[in-house]
């Protein structure tokens, strides 16, 4: 065939390839237009304008032009951000059958993340192993592990005390040691028990994987097929590392889970009452939901660790740079609690600014500005807007806890916003309404979370001062409050000064040690 009669039946082929796309389009949006947005490149869509930094401040930005949903397309892929309170809660919250699916990326199955449920497709499996987290998560179920929360609260404020400038690290050992206390039933020795480092070196990967906000492959799968030498491949070296390390997070807490039972001494702990608790006792079903509930565990670290610690992170710059909110929280538990004791939680209830205090540090820095991304199952009506299925929706949950006409001056932090006449405000929009997510897939660890970070948020009020950093002449470092940028967001710079409050505090401190966890 002559090469002009090539090139019409290539046009033709095109041509018909495009009428096809078309129709199949027009059938499935019905003549609903797509979300508003900036206009992306040809072929690469926003791809490279949705890579600024702090996302969730561009996006709120660009709700005051497009309003509040929001469109984007990365190469083939549509992206849905919600900006307003109103948009969040009705689509993603009420309207979670087709809004909770998540997107498995070529990243995540090439590092071996596809085991923890946080990151799973929406479907049995996912469905399987939220309803086991959540049946000794939920609130009924969380009592059972205030002595462990405790003694991890004991153990923090000895090790705040002994060496402050290492907050960082405390704060993620106490969490670490807890878990594995209730998860394994394993007591770890001290900070250089060797399942730390596995688990904190399992952690980093899945760190770097969420923080960098995807990787070329995820948008061109191809590549994972490619050599690791080639421009855009080396990737595959850092996934293999990472698969491994992950791995090995969750093989060697069951290990020595697996010991313990091997010697007879079964530990009293979620594990075993997952393994051994149900009505089939038979080895194979024992094998099935030890693997099941191992991958169940290890997601509380994954997905519990962080989070907690940015908020206590977060909880300690407000204090250093709010001394008069500090001041009176102290007040209240001198009040409650007295110099006797360390607080507790049957305290919570007549400890309301504390409680407050601990609600505007999730509002005001939270965690996860833009939260954890969803996706849509099925192709749906939003707003009067097309929204394709496939779609990445993500909530500017940042965007929501700083709505100034909900939250008065949402920079500052202000406990006091939370409270009328000495109690907590229900007319006040609770920023646990945001924080924890939406729909199906709302954080079912916020009870435990919750619980965590209060008994230690009252005992770092209790027995600390909590103040600016000071420099080698002994002067006040200006530290400025400004959110890490990343999906996982923290405290840029957290850095501060605690000492005990005075002897008695330094009594409580270390006479409680002996109860801590290691
Ligand atoms: C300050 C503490 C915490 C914050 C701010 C937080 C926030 C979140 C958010 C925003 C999500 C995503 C929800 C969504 O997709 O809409 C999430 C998911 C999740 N969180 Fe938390 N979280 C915290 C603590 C914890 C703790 C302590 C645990 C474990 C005990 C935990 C376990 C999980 C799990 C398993 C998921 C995945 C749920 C799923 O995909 O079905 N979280 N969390």
């Amino acid at each position: 065939m002559p090469a002009s009669s090539l090139a019409l039946v290539a046009f033709a082929v095109l041509i018909l390839f495009y009428v096809r796309s078309w129709i199949i389009w027009n059938s499935r949006t019905r003549g609903r237009p797509l979300p508003p947005g900036p206009r992306g490149l040809p072929f690469f869509g926003n791809a490279i304008g949705l890579r600024k930094g702090r996302q969730w401040l561009t996006f709120n930005k660009l709700r005051e032009k497009y309003g509040p949903i929001l469109y984007f397309q990365v190469l083939k892929q549509p992206i849905v951000v919600l900006c307003s309170p109103e948009a969040v809660l009705e689509y993603m919250d009420r309207r979670s059958a087709n809004t909770s699916d998540r997107l498995q990326s070529p990243s995540i199955l090439l590092t071996g993340h596809d085991w923890t449920f946080g990151l799973m497709p929406y479907g049995p499996t996912w469905r399987q192993q939220r309803r086991m987290f959540w049946q000794h998560f939920h609130p009924g179920a969380i009592d059972k592990y205030r002595p462990v929360q405790l003694a991890s609260m004991h153990t923090f404020l000895a090790k705040v005390a002994s060496n402050p400038g290492r907050l960082d690290g405390h704060i993620q050992y106490t969490f670490t040691a807890a878990i594995l206390k209730m998860a394994y039933g394993i007591d770890v020795k001290d900070e250089n028990d060797e399942l730390l480092t596995y688990i904190e070196t399992g952690l980093q990967g899945s760190r770097e994987l969420i923080l960098s906000g995807g990787f070329l492959v995820d948008f061109i799968p191809i590549l994972r097929h490619l050599p690791s030498f080639l421009p855009g491949c080396g990737f595959r070296k850092k996934f293999a590392r990472w698969r491994e390390n992950n791995r090995l997070l969750r093989a060697m807490p069951f290990q020595r889970y697996k010991e313990a039972v091997d010697a007879n001494k079964t530990p009293e702990c979620i594990l075993t009452d997952i393994i051994y608790r149900g009505d089939d006792n038979s080895k194979e079903s024992h094998d099935e939901l030890a693997r099941v509930g191992n991958n169940v565990m290890g997601t509380i670290y994954t997905a519990g660790s962080d989070t907690t610690a940015s908020a206590l992170k977060t909880f300690c710059l407000a204090m250093s740079l709010y001394p008069e909110v500090q001041r009176k929280a102290q007040a209240q538990l001198d009040a409650v609690v007295g110099h006797d004791r360390l607080p507790g939680f049957e305290d919570r209830k007549s400890l309301t600014y504390v409680d407050a205090i601990l609600k505007e540090s999730l509002r005001w820095m939270n965690v996860t500005p833009l939260g954890k991304a969803h996706s849509t199952t099925e192709d749906d009506e939003f707003g009067g807007y097309f929204i394709p299925a496939g779609s990445i929706l993500m909530a500017n949950i940042w965007a929501c806890l700083h709505d100034p006409e909900i939250y008065e001056d949402p920079d500052v932090f202000k406990p006091e916003r939370f409270i009328r006449d000495g109690k907590l405000d229900p007319d006040v929009r609770d920023p646990y309404d945001f924080a924890f997510g939406f729909g199906r897939r709302i954080c079912p660890g916020r009870f435990f979370g919750d619980a965590a970070l209060f008994i230690n948020i009252a005992a770092m009020l209790h027995v600390f001062d909590i103040s600016p950093p000071l420099d080698e002449r002994g002067e006040e470092i200006a530290i400025e409050p400004i959110m890490s940028d990343c999906i996982m967001s923290r405290p840029e710079d957290s850095r501060c000064s605690i000492k005990p409050r005075g002897l008695w505090a330094e009594k409580l401190i270390y006479s409680t040690e002996g109860d801590s966890l290691a």
